[in-house]
């Protein structure tokens, strides 16, 4: 069997901002936040098998295969789909995990998006958006493809227009998991030292934040110290259930001097925003 592989990009995105606004009765927090891409991606190549097995040639480390997102992603179309086709994947990862980037849910959106074509399922969009929500609350933003204000818990999403803008994203060096972090925001809605954002979100915020940011902050200091960084040169955020955290700047120029400026120690990039996801063919 030859296999021709083609290259398919995942974008990380940004939460510009995240409100939490209630929980839902089985214990997922519902949000509004907007979700931005960034030109900061893993690749994914991928060829079509005839043999119908799923084969993962680039294992993530401390992620055993089956459980990869990528893996789950093409199993679960081929499910769904009825498919007898396999595919190879191989992943360049270059998003840090457990950074609030997105990273394991852009792999799996844009394994899904991928597949759909080469293997002709023909599933829609809203088909394959269902799908990828079963992988993660962040799937279907990265299948819906537009820059997107999202509620529930990310499944209603509504494209907004975004400004060209740059940013400038830090990598604390932590990984921090989703779910300790929202239980530890439960806790504090308990003992009433923190409030949903229903008014904020229905009237909206003075200035953008995240409300998990403090929660954060006070687990693991080095995302603290990460946005105090920053915040020498603006009024930084932090992404999602972190750890990192960014500075949106207007220029290239700007995002740059801003980098170069942190000392060394300091892990990160700059990326630009982008208007839309890179696989978005223009199908609502
Ligand atoms: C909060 C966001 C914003 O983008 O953060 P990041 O993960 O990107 O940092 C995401 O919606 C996260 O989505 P995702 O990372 O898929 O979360 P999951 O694995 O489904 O959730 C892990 C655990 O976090 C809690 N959880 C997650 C999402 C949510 N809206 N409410 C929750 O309470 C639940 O306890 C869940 O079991
Ligand atoms: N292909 C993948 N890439 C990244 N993470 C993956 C992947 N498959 C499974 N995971 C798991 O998903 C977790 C969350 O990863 P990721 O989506 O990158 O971070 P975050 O939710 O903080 O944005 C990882 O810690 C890892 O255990």
């Amino acid at each position: 069997m030859t296999l021709h592989y083609q290259r398919f990009a995942a974008p990380a995105k940004l939460n510009l901002t995240l409100l939490i606004t209630g929980k839902r009765e089985d214990g997922y927090h519902l949000l509004d936040t907007d979700f931005r891409f960034i030109d900061y991606c893993d690749d994914i190549d991928i060829a079509v098998r005839d043999d119908g097995r799923i084969e993962l040639e680039t294992p993530t480390p401390g992620v055993p295969p089956d459980a990869d997102l990528t893996v789950r992603a093409a199993r679960l179309l081929q499910q769904a789909a009825g498919c007898t086709l396999g595919a190879s994947l191989r992943v360049t990862k270059r998003i840090p995990m457990g950074g609030g980037l997105g990273g394991g849910s852009s792999d799996a959106a844009t394994v899904l998006l991928a597949l759909n074509k080469l293997w002709g399922c023909g599933l829609s969009r809203q088909q394959l958006m269902t799908l990828g929500v079963q992988l993660g609350a962040d799937v279907p933003v990265f299948i819906f493809g537009r820059n997107a204000r999202a509620r529930g818990i990310g499944e209603e999403l509504e494209a907004i227009a975004l400004p060209e803008a740059w940013y400038v994203v830090c990598k604390p060096p932590v990984s921090v998991p989703t779910g300790p972090v929202f239980q530890q925001y439960s806790q504090k809605l308990l003992t009433g030292e923190i409030r949903f954002s229903i008014m904020r979100s229905l009237f909206g915020a003075a200035q953008k934040q995240n409300d998990l940011q403090r929660v954060v902050k006070a687990m693991y200091p080095a995302v603290n110290e990460a946005l105090n960084r920053l915040s020498e040169y603006g009024s930084p955020l932090m992404t999602g259930s972190g750890a990192c955290v960014f500075l949106e700047l207007a220029t290239e120029v700007q995002a740059k001097t801003v980098f170069q400026s942190l000392s060394k120690d300091m892990v990160g990039f700059v990326a630009k925003g982008l208007a839309t996801h890179p696989l978005y063919d223009g199908e609502v």
